[in-house]
């Protein structure tokens, strides 16, 4: 779609002419107006709007006017720098928006929109049902300021369930809560996906310490072989193993999957796994009620911790999903919620200048016009932020991912999230981002202290190790700005729980406001339900295979069918291609079954079971 565009484009080159080309649902107008995308008024004739109104009303979605091209003027550039930069004096952090070309006027103009977005953001915090799809409040921002929720039974729960992480993680690592054999726990292995492990994934990488007390792993798939290499790291220390299972849902059949695969590694182990996982050390983090809570009750499992309603799987690192890991791990959770209640209460003024996640909100909303016309790079120049762009990949592309508005227009909207870490990335894709498709802005993550104190040395004169990192993000801003491409830069002292917690909490809050700026629902996720459902169907597709395989197969003689004749017994003669992969996926797992002719030309394939069983003849 966008590989008619020539390198180097500038955001003056940015004409409406250039963007039909690269999206055909955006209508053009000559160049004094500002360009709407059609599609978001799916009944209107997109109109012309004077190019300095933007429109306060969330429906009349109008795109920014952009500039006519990046202030150049170094002196310029600094008074920008100066007059823009936000410090966050005793989190340490700075917000750098100069390299981000918004004029003064789209700042005006978005100020009534901003405004409006914090009316909705104290609506939520005072336990507004923000999440009206699902009917719920949404309250990750209590879970650092339990006093905010709005009810006193919220606090006390909230309260009561930190006490108690913050204990059990004590005992565990003391040893009072011990394996069945003798010694401590050494290992964690924690099973959950999405929101229920990419939060503890990123913690873990940013703030595990070389020797932790207890290191953790993570089952966040149902790849068998991935499973096997968790299981094959843990070796010896299996017996030693605390397993959490993580599922908000309780449900989930990822999670599920992963858990009946670590029952069968104790097993095999030797090791009995209701006494060694359940009794003595399983832990399930989870919504009353679930599958998995009424499971681990009835099995008398080690520890229940509650994942509450009104917090999201992707908003949840702030709860028992994120912190008893981190507390097991010897992370001071204490200082990752104070540095996140930090930032919340930065981020409830409503001076857009001084509110980080406001600046970051409308940053967004101008690089992307909006419509998340381009993609948002995150790239920490450090080596244990790496995970941070696949936390925000969640964060951000479930949250703003939508295909409905909240007045139900088709909208299609979201940001696309991408990035590793630098200056590692400039030896892979920035070539691209100086030279190729101007279809992103980017984030740098700044950590100014390069290593503990007193371990710093020149590797050549005046120049250390950590000279160089900051150098080579230095020098990437400059030299993509100088090609127009812009940036935001997030500054912060140093890698720490207390700013660990502040990151987690700018996002989820620009997040939030942006949600409102473009008038979705952030806090639920309709389109994932769409492929947990066609996996379903497939898995019950293979086995109506399965059974009319078994009754040709019992047949004397043996009775080879085509994949014809098969998706026809079936009743599912519109699903011959899915029957073919799911054939093709079982011959090439010595799954019993017998596939004659080539794979490569499934016409003349014939299948047949290896053996009949009678049992499941029906
Ligand atoms: O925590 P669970 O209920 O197991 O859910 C795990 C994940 O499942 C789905 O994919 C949702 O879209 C995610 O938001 C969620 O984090």
């Amino acid at each position: 779609m966008t590989s008619s565009i020539s390198s180097g484009l500038s955001l003056k080159q940015l004409t409406p002419h250039r963007l039909l080309h690269q999206n055909p649902s955006l209508v053009s107008y000559p160049s004094s107006t500002i360009r709407i995308a059609a599609h978001f008024r799916p009944h209107r004739v997109a109109r012309e709007v004077p190019p300095t109104t933007l429109s306060s009303s969330a429906n009349d979605v109008v795109l920014p006017q952009k500039s006519a091209g990046l202030e150049k003027d170094p002196r310029e550039l600094w008074k920008r720098y100066v007059d823009w930069l936000y410090q966050h004096k005793e989190l340490g952090l700075y917000l750098d928006v100069s390299r981000v070309g918004f004029t003064d006027q789209f700042f005006q103009e978005m100020e009534p929109r901003l405004q409006k977005a914090f009316t909705d953001m104290v609506e939520l915090e005072k336990g507004a049902i923000a999440n009206p799809d699902e009917g719920r409040m949404v309250g990750h921002y209590w879970l650092r300021s339990p006093k905010l929720a709005p009810r006193a039974i919220l606090t006390q729960q909230i309260e009561k369930t930190l006490d108690r992480i913050c204990e059990f993680a004590e005992q565990v690592i003391s040893g009072k809560i011990s394996p069945p054999q003798e010694g401590k726990f050494t290992q964690i292995l924690s099973i959950g996906i999405g929101g229920s492990a990419l939060g503890p994934q990123f913690v873990a990488e940013a703030l595990a310490p070389d020797n932790p007390p207890l290191k953790i792993r993570f089952i966040d798939n149902t790849d068998p072989a991935g499973i096997d290499h968790q299981i094959a790291q843990l070796g010896s220390e299996l017996g030693s193993t605390l397993v959490i299972v993580v599922s908000k849902s309780g449900g989930t059949p990822e999670t599920r999957n992963g858990l009946l695969e670590v029952q069968k590694a104790f097993r095999e182990a030797g090791l009995d796994f209701a006494k060694q996982v359940l009794v003595s050390g399983g832990v399930a983090i989870t919504q009353e009620n679930s599958l998995l809570d009424n499971t681990s009750r009835i099995e008398g499992w080690l520890a229940r911790f509650p994942m509450f309603d009104w917090v999201g799987g992707r908003t949840s690192e702030m709860s028992a999903v994120g912190l008893l890991a981190a507390a097991l791990q010897g992370i001071d959770i204490k200082e990752m919620l104070a540095g996140a209640a930090l930032m919340d209460e930065a981020n409830r003024t409503t001076q857009v200048r001084n509110n980080p996640a406001a600046m970051l909100a409308m940053c967004w909303y101008w690089a992307t016009n909006g419509v998340g016309s381009k993609d948002m790079v995150v790239l920490p120049y450090k080596d244990s932020l790496l995970l941070f762009s696949r936390y925000l990949q969640q964060l951000v592309m479930e949250s703003l991912g939508k295909e409905f508005d909240l007045d139900g227009n088709r909208v299609n909207q979201g940001i696309t999230v991408y990035g590793n870490k630098g200056s590692t990335d400039q030896h892979a894709y920035i070539q691209q981002l100086r030279d190729g498709v101007h279809n992103f802005f980017v984030t740098f993550i700044e950590v100014l202290r390069d290593r503990p104190p007193g371990h710093d040395w020149e590797l050549e004169p005046g120049v250390t190790c950590g000279d160089y990192l900051f150098g080579f993000l230095h020098g990437t801003r400059s030299a993509l700005y100088a090609n127009d491409r812009e940036s935001i830069t997030v500054t912060v002292q140093e890698v720490t729980p207390r700013s660990v917690g502040a990151l987690v909490a700018l996002y989820e809050r620009a997040v939030g406001l942006y949600a409102s700026l473009v008038n979705i629902n952030a806090y639920h996720q309709p389109g994932v339900e769409a492929g947990k459902k066609a996996a379903g169907e497939v898995l019950a597709l293979q086995k109506r295979v399965l059974a009319v395989l078994n009754e040709a197969s019992c047949k004397e003689p043996v009775e080879p069918l085509t994949l014809d004749e098969i998706a026809e017994q079936c009743h599912a003669p519109e699903e011959i291609e899915m029957i073919y992969k799911i054939i093709s996926h079982m011959a090439a797992n010595d799954r019993a079954l017998i596939a004659e002719g080539s794979c490569g030309s499934p016409r003349s394939v014939k299948v047949y079971l290896g053996e009949c069983n009678v049992d499941e003849m029906y």
